[in-house]
């Protein structure tokens, strides 16, 4: 994988069996985000091939169904309120608003009193409460999610570790990239370091 002459991904291998939860380490720059935006098929490597449940990525509907994503910066539909978002997002997965748990996931991610707010008006941090909050609301067998810890105060980050360690516990398969090795290992993922995935292995 390059961008222009700059390679990134060079004899990168890494495997995420089914129902596990892994996450990559590394300092600045490394290519943690490339390599989930590959897993996540919004970008293409130059050379190497990427499965995901034994299909190339993002080739099918039923591959956006399975796999949730916040690797691509969410879009917030103008006009529509925090609490909307969620209705939409369930009514987009076949899920009954109603009896979907949306209250229920607003007030967990502290987010109730902001129900009839648009999504602009939130703070940083609360947009990221949102992003999770829409990202887990949704069925998925695999979460890829990129550093979800940043902006979250320590309350939130304690929170949202303890949903993916429920998520993994509930047979899901999860990726991220973090800088913050206590969240992820809190959420009961697996560290491992750019470095370590470096050499010949499975792509
Ligand atoms: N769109 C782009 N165009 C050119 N170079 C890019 C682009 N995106 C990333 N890069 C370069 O690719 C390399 C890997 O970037 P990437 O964002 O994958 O790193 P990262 O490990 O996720 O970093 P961070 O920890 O800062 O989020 C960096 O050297 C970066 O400058």
């Amino acid at each position: 994988m390059s961008y222009g002459s700059t390679p990134v991904l060079v004899d990168v291998g890494l495997t995420v069996p089914a129902g596990a939860g892994v996450c990559v380490t590394g300092e600045n720059g490394i290519g943690k985000s490339t390599l989930l935006r590959c897993v996540s098929s919004l970008q293409q490597p130059g050379a190497g091939s990427v499965r995901v449940f034994g299909a190339v990525p993002g080739d099918s509907p039923g591959f956006w169904r399975a796999v949730a994503t916040t690797v691509e910066p969410p879009t917030w539909y103008p006009g529509l309120t925090t609490r909307e978002h969620a209705e939409l997002v369930c009514r987009a997965h076949g899920q009954d608003p109603d009896s979907s748990g949306i209250d229920e996931a607003l007030d967990r991610f502290g987010l109730a009193g902001h129900a009839d707010a648009i999504p602009p008006s939130l703070s940083s941090g609360q947009k990221q409460r949102l992003t999770l909050a829409l990202v887990l609301l949704r069925p998925s067998s695999l979460l890829i999610l990129d550093e979800p810890e940043q902006r979250l105060d320590p309350e939130g980050r304690a929170m949202v570790a303890g949903m993916l360690a429920d998520y993994l516990a509930g047979g899901g398969s999860l990726l991220l990239a973090s800088h913050d090795d206590k969240f992820a290992a809190a959420s009961g993922a697996d560290l491992v370091s750019m470095e370590q995935l470096t050499g010949p292995g499975p792509a």
